[in-house]
């Protein structure tokens, strides 16, 4: 393993990463730092949580000038939520410099972007949609543009931003570098690297397995109807850190995260029918851990890289493999674990076979679990819990009393009815959800046919019909969400 000094990086950059707990590359950092260095045009793949933010950070952060003020790089991401995390991570590798990453997107107020773009950033993470509205209003120049990043560049093709993208990579300078990554590269990526790569180098970290090694996949065949009793069950069970529920649907994700709450889940929803303000509100909990379950659609399958998440439900199977590998791949992070569970109807199975095949994984089949097991992870964690009380030390004010309630009751009466008055119960709270119709069946959605990966005419035929499925940065009539 190669350590950050062997690459001859600036002591500026080599502090920052020292100061972020980074000892060696990551095998993709390992490969492509070299080559991005060396300012040839590349293409990146390496599974999720495998380090491509700081692959191409590191070589943002040697290769821009600190005394220039004008917008030097470019980073281009799907989302929103994932521009504000990349911004925030260039800006720690390059947290000794005069180097400042501003990130911009959709849904934030335009002037005090405007503002902060005067205040001269060197890199630009942003969004399609947004940053097109800024070159429109020429608050941007990109003439002195030295390198493109395409984060995530196949979910960019996926949600139709071609067009924008080719629009915005016209607009830069040809003697750019352009550097393109993602876990997943289908075959479209290769049309758009044809066109703006020149003579790129691929490095490619492609175990066996599309996903990655440290993620425990489990599938659960259950009924549409069973599936939210099912969640809470296993969530009883499992204990969850922090986990992201993947719904198909807006709707979905509303009736999820409601439902949750009422089972006494604190759960919140994330889709892209939110205001950026409750986006990014949702997200700060989520992180912060006042809130348990993140509700999401794919809006939040790619990318994001949160401490905590040891689980990933996939309560809604995943419309195709690529989506499913990005969605587990919120979990076991960095070396971490994770555990991820999907569900499928018994007409989803022939569709999660397929998912299984072309990632390459093994998900294994697990049963649904028990009401009685789920009471059982309750009270383990009432003993967890209680356990640990009894380590703080912090109970001396209780002693008096239990000596009290001891005179008059045995011991183990009265542990056994504060265990029980602590422990959660499964509740059995009515809560009904909408029916999904199944993937990869007659009448549902079609695995990748409904992409519409090419041209992107898929999501706007769909949302003109009402869809409320989260791809997509145009909403109906042309305007951009992101
Ligand atoms: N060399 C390193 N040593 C230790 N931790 C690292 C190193 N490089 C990156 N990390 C950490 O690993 C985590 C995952 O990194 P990152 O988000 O860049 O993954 P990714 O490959 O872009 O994944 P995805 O495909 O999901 O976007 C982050 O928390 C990051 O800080
Ligand atoms: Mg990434």
């Amino acid at each position: 393993m190669t350590t950050f000094f062997e690459f001859g990086l600036r002591k500026e950059t080599t502090k920052a990463l020292t100061d972020m707990g980074f000892e060696e590359a990551t095998p993709i950092q390992d490969q492509a730092i070299p080559i991005a260095l060396s300012g040839a045009d590349m293409i990146g793949q390496a599974q999720t949580g495998t380090g491509k933010t700081a692959a191409f950070g590191v070589a943002l952060a040697e290769k821009l000038e600190e005394e220039n003020n004008k917008v030097q790089g470019i980073v281009l991401t799907p989302t929103r939520e994932l521009a504000i995390q990349v911004a925030e991570e260039l800006n720690k590798i390059c947290q000794h410099t005069k180097i400042k990453t501003l990130p911009i997107y959709g849904g934030q107020d335009i002037g005090r972007q405007i503002k902060a773009l005067k205040r001269g950033p060197q890199i630009i993470v942003a969004t399609p949609g947004r940053l097109m509205d800024h070159m429109r209003r020429r608050n941007i120049r990109l003439d002195n543009i030295k390198m493109v990043v395409l984060d995530e560049a196949d979910e960019m093709l996926n949600m139709g931003f071609i067009e924008d993208i080719e629009f915005i990579l016209n607009e830069i300078p040809t003697q750019r570098q352009t550097l393109l990554f993602s876990a997943t590269m289908p075959k479209a990526i290769k049309e758009l690297s044809n066109k703006f790569l020149v003579n790129p180098k691929h490095v490619a970290i492609k175990p066996k397995k599309m996903t990655a090694p440290n993620i425990e996949q489990q599938y659960i065949e259950v009924p549409e109807k069973q599936k939210f009793d099912v969640l809470c069950r296993l969530l009883d069970i499992h204990l969850p850190e922090l986990a992201i529920v993947f719904g198909r649907t807006k709707r979905r994700v509303d009736e999820l995260s409601e439902g949750l709450n009422k089972r006494g889940y604190s759960a919140e929803g994330i889709h892209g029918d939110l205001t950026q303000g409750k986006r990014d509100s949702v997200m700060r909990r989520f992180k912060n851990g006042s809130i348990e379950v993140l509700v999401a659609t794919d809006v939040a399958a790619r990318g994001l890289d949160i401490t905590g998440v040891t689980h990933v439900y996939n309560f809604d199977i995943p419309q195709d493999a690529e989506s499913y590998v990005h969605r587990i791949g919120r979990t076991g992070r960095a070396g971490k674990t994770g555990l991820a569970i999907t569900f499928a109807t018994s007409r989803e199975m022939g569709h999660l076979k397929t998912v299984e095949k072309v990632s390459k994984g093994r998900i294994s089949r697990r049963p649904i679990p028990s009401f009685a097991e789920a009471i059982e992870g309750q009270k383990k964690m009432t003993v967890e819990k209680l356990l640990a009380t009894v380590e703080s030390n912090d109970y001396n004010n209780y002693k008096g009393l239990a000596e009290q309630l001891l005179e008059e009751v045995d011991s183990v009466t009265l542990l056994a009815a504060s265990l029980k008055l602590l422990t959660k119960e499964p509740n059995n709270v009515p809560v009904k959800l909408t029916g999904e119709p199944p993937v990869g069946t007659k009448g549902g959605y079609k695995g990748k046919s409904g992409r519409g990966g090419k041209g992107g005419n898929f999501r706007r035929s769909r949302s003109k019909k009402g869809n409320n499925r989260d791809r997509g940065g145009k909403k109906p009539g042309g305007f951009k969400k992101h």
